[in-house]
């Protein structure tokens, strides 16, 4: 195989002079501002060595990515028992759809859409405070990330979410009509919010997710089990981009997880953990240019995992 900090490095030149990129979330004055302009990729080989392109050093929103992290201390914390609140099936519908709720019972299809991960919010806070829990996400995280204390939460994202957070509502309202969340709605939100608000660089994230591409242990250091990991992937692989996760399984054929801050985490089983940002979104709110990055990375290297071994 070529080598790859030069794959990494062309394929930040080429995408640096794309002229589609997307469109930048408008929801919230502190993603709109962000320039569309902006690229960054990190890889994390399994042996450990980092090639990094671009802006990879500049931190920027998760967003649901956050989602993945917040899934592995919820199965962490309950276990098996999380699936009775929480379904495994793609949804086929945008990350903050409310439709299929009414005809479910109130059971997100999956953790990685907006209601799954307000309810796996709800779990968390079954035995912590929210205070509590977004420490221990914010540790969690950083702890993954082999990051002491640069990894922060941006209160002005939590903030603003808050403030505009009203189809989030409508979701918790209307799962917990259904008994599906047990904790004060507004608590269970503000938790989320900051969840979503965790701002990392390209670096640290794919720092962070090398606990995915292995058999679960960081440094020798277990943090879940390699049968854990697997699953988790298999739910990045289906659902890990809501209505957009066909094409992006068509496409790239790695484990993946988006944001609308224009992030996406991948994973290849073995050999790396991948991190992209380019902040203009499609119209599924996956970045575009992410997308793009990935695709061209995989079709280089040869990772997807449908790609025969051996
Ligand atoms: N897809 C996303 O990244 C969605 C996160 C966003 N904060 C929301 O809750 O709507």
């Amino acid at each position: 195989m070529p080598d790859l900090g030069a794959i990494i490095a062309e394929i930040a030149a080429e995408i640096q002079a794309e002229t589609e990129r997307g469109t930048v979330a408008s929801y919230i004055p502190p993603l709109a501002s962000v320039p569309v302009g902006k690229f960054g990729v990190a890889v994390v080989m399994a042996d450990g060595a980092v090639h990094a392109a671009g802006d990879a050093d500049e931190a920027f929103s998760i967003q649901s990515i956050s989602k993945v992290f917040a899934l592995t201390l919820a199965l962490g914390a309950v276990g098996d028992q999380l699936w009775n609140r929480v379904g495994r099936e793609p949804s086929g519908s945008a990350f903050n759809s409310i439709v299929q709720l009414e005809t479910e019972h109130g059971i997100p299809r999956n953790p990685f859409i907006n209601a799954g991960a307000i309810v796996v919010c709800d779990v968390l806070l079954g035995r912590l405070q929210p205070r509590e829990a977004i420490g221990q996400m914010l540790r969690f995280v950083r702890e993954l990330a082999g990051d002491d204390d640069t990894i922060r939460i941006d209160d002005a994202v939590a903030r603003a979410e808050q403030e505009t957070g009203f189809r989030n509502m409508a979701l918790a309202n209307y799962m917990r009509a259904f008994g599906n969340i047990h904790g004060e709605v507004e608590l269970v939100l503000g938790t989320y919010f900051h969840f979503c608000a965790l701002a990392m660089s390209c670096r640290q994230l794919a720092m962070a997710g090398r606990f995915l591409m292995g058999d679960g242990r960081v440094e020798g250091h277990r943090v879940v089990t390699a049968r854990r990991a697997r699953r988790i992937n298999a739910l990045m692989m289906s659902c890990g981009h809501y209505d957009n996760s066909g094409d992006f399984a068509y496409r790239i054929g790695l484990p993946g997880k988006s944001g609308v801050g224009g992030g996406i985490l991948a994973v290849a089983p073995g050999i790396a953990s991948i991190a992209v940002w380019s902040p203009g979104l499609n119209k599924e709110g996956n970045s575009h240019l992410g997308q793009l990055a990935l695709e061209r990375l995989v079709h280089r290297t040869g990772w997807s995992v449908f790609e025969p071994r051996g």
